[in-house]
Order: structure tokens, then C-alpha cells, then sequence
């Protein structure tokens, strides 16, 4: 069972075995905010659908790429990003207990408020380089989003930092985006 991890992720820009569908592109390097290029796209239709708020072990992978080894538990939430009541980006965001202090505490209490509105709002965030993968149901990250609902096609990840804390958020964008974008000829 592969699993999107460190052999699968490449920095954004190193090409890939599988090209990034061409309308997907500007979304993979989206360096903002997703949920601002949704609500362009969705208007009014624009939702965060909470799938899951909880304490959580995390992925290998999740540990390794917040550096947070075997120790404690991490936060996880886990939404759908819709339009029109259509899931469009599974995003997964998990941090270290050590990290809900400060601005990052507000996590635990989000709910259908989207985390964008913290990370790019008052704060001063710096975010880490953009990693892509492409997903499908060979991988466990894969595998969550079509549990959640969605069909996945790619993935991004990166790790923001308020005040020097850690998350990692993982955003999976499903199928249904890339139909939502053009022709419907998913695979280009
Ligand atoms: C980081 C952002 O927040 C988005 C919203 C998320 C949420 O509400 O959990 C998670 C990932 C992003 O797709 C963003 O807007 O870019």
C-alpha cells in the first residue's frame, strides 16, 4: 500500500511523472488563499462542510512533515470545501497540541468558519514550500477523501506557521473542481 509520502511528494515545480491537469495549475500554486479562489468561483454556493474536529495520532507522514516525531497527540480537522452543496477540496489540517496557543487556540472552535480566514487574516503567517502529489485510492490520504465523499485527483500540502507554531494542511482537490473548471474531460 504506497502512500503519499516523502517519495511521492516533489516540491512544486519539479515535474512530475504525471502532469498537473492544465486548469488545475493555477489552483496547485494558488500561494493564497483557496477558500478566496472557491467563493470566486462559487459565489453564494461557497461551504465548509465539517467532516471531523478530534484529537488524533496523525500519518506517519504528517508526523515526519510537522517534525513532531512519536510524541503527543495532534489536532485534526478535516472539511470539505463545496460549491453548491458539491465537494470540490478535501482539506485536511492536523497540528501539534503545542500549537493551540495564541491565534492557532481559535482552531479548536472553528467549525464551518474556513480556516483561510485565520491563516490569511490579521496574523503574520509564513508558510512553508508548496509539496503536490498526485492521489488516488492506492494511498490512505486518497483513500480519506473518497470516504468523505469526493473523487481525488491531486493534492497539495504545505506547513503554515503563526508565531513559529506548526500545522500542516493538506488540501485534496477532488474531481468534481476539475469538472467544475472546464470541459468535464477530467484526465487534461
Ligand atoms: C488554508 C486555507 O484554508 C482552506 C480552508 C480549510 C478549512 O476550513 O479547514 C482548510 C484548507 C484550505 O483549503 C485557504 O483558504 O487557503
Amino acid at each position: 500500500m504506497s502512500e503519499p509520502g516523502a517519495r511521492h511528494w516533489r516540491p512544486r515545480g519539479v515535474p512530475t511523472a504525471t502532469p498537473v491537469p492544465r486548469r488545475l495549475k493555477p489552483w496547485i500554486d494558488e500561494p493564497g488563499s483557496l477558500t478566496r479562489r472557491l467563493r470566486d468561483l462559487a459565489g453564494e454556493g461557497f461551504a465548509v462542510r465539517v467532516i471531523r474536529e478530534d484529537w488524533s495520532r496523525g500519518w506517519p507522514d504528517e508526523r515526519l512533515r510537522l517534525q513532531s516525531g512519536s510524541r503527543g497527540a495532534l489536532w485534526l480537522r478535516e472539511v470539505l470545501l463545496c460549491g453548491a452543496n458539491q465537494p470540490l477540496i478535501y482539506a485536511r489540517s492536523v497540528i501539534p497540541a503545542t500549537s493551540l496557543r495564541g491565534p492557532l487556540r481559535r482552531l479548536r472552535s472553528l467549525g464551518r468558519q474556513p480556516l483561510g480566514s485565520l491563516l490569511f487574516g490579521r496574523y503574520p503567517v509564513r508558510r512553508g514550500a508548496i509539496e503536490i502529489a498526485p492521489v488516488g485510492l492506492h494511498s490512505r490520504l486518497g483513500r480519506r477523501a473518497a470516504n468523505c465523499g469526493g473523487t481525488p485527483v491531486w493534492a497539495r500540502r504545505s506547513v503554515f506557521r503563526i508565531a513559529g507554531r506548526p500545522l500542516l494542511v493538506t488540501e485534496v482537490f477532488l474531481s468534481e473542481l476539475l469538472e467544475e473548471l472546464g470541459d468535464g474531460n477530467s484526465h487534461r
